[in-house]
């Protein structure tokens, strides 16, 4: 463990080929903190997100987590790491507790049952524990994946558009989850279209634009919500 920021990311180019999808970034994002990443349709903030945590190589700059530079094959990082990014990707003969339950005995988590139990009751998902994944609507299995972000430790976790599909509710639920687990010490990415969510849950934000750069929340929270430009 070092001292300083969780995540440090500076001069990051991310893209496809040789080029940019928007200006190199710089943040970082401490123990407890929760990081805004907004801005609109196709701006990057999703190839953002990815290449910060190591899931697609960057053109130039460099990510660290804890000091070192990221390598998210290394078992440690992965052990430290959660991320619910827009893949549906399932089992399709495990249920939706099963799954849950799958992720916290691959994670350790000393009593599985009952983390499987608060996730499943926390995302609203009890009454289709049984079901397989084929048998969910989109916004339970959006509520699924969520609740397997949240089922295991983490030291890190990124939310790519959580809010999708979720009825405003459940919206409001992710939010009280999010600064839950910020409270307990986890730093957040959470990449959003929502100001509400945004509003309700970041402690700093990121404007993804041909230009990156910090602004404050309520600002960010007013340019996804088109009352400023
Ligand atoms: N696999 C890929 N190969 C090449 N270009 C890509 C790929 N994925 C995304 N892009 C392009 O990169 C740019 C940024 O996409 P990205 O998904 O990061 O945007 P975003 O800000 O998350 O958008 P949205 O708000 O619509 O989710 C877009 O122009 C997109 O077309």
């Amino acid at each position: 463990m070092t001292d300083g920021p969780l995540l440090t990311v500076q001069g990051l180019v991310c893209g496809y080929g040789s080029v940019p999808v928007c200006g190199p970034v710089t943040a970082s994002v401490d123990a407890g903190d929760v990081l805004g990443i907004v801005g609109f349709n196709g701006a990057g903030k999703s190839t953002v997100a990815r290449t910060m945590i190591g899931r697609q190589p960057a053109l130039d700059g460099e990510s660290r987590f804890r000091g070192l530079l990221i390598d998210d094959r290394a078992a440690s990082f992965r052990a430290a790491v959660a991320c619910v990014f827009d893949q549906d990707a399932f089992f399709p003969s495990l249920t939706v507790a099963e799954h849950l339950e799958l992720v916290a005995r691959g994670h350790g988590v000393p009593d599985p049952a009952g983390a499987v139990e608060r996730e499943l009751d926390a995302f609203g998902v009890i009454a289709v524990a049984d079901a397989l994944p084929t048998e969910l609507s989109s916004g339970q299995r959006r509520r699924l994946l969520l609740a397997a972000g949240f089922v295991r430790p983490r030291d890190l976790l990124v939310l790519d558009e959580p809010e999708q599909r979720l009825d405003p509710v459940m919206q409001q639920v992710l939010g009280g989850r999010i600064r839950a687990v910020a409270a307990d010490g986890c730093a957040v990415v959470l990449v959003t279209h929502s100001p509400d969510l945004l509003r309700a849950t970041a402690t700093s934000c990121l404007l993804i634009d041909d230009e990156v750069r910090p602004v404050p929340v309520d600002a960010g929270a007013a340019l996804i919500s088109g009352t400023r430009r």
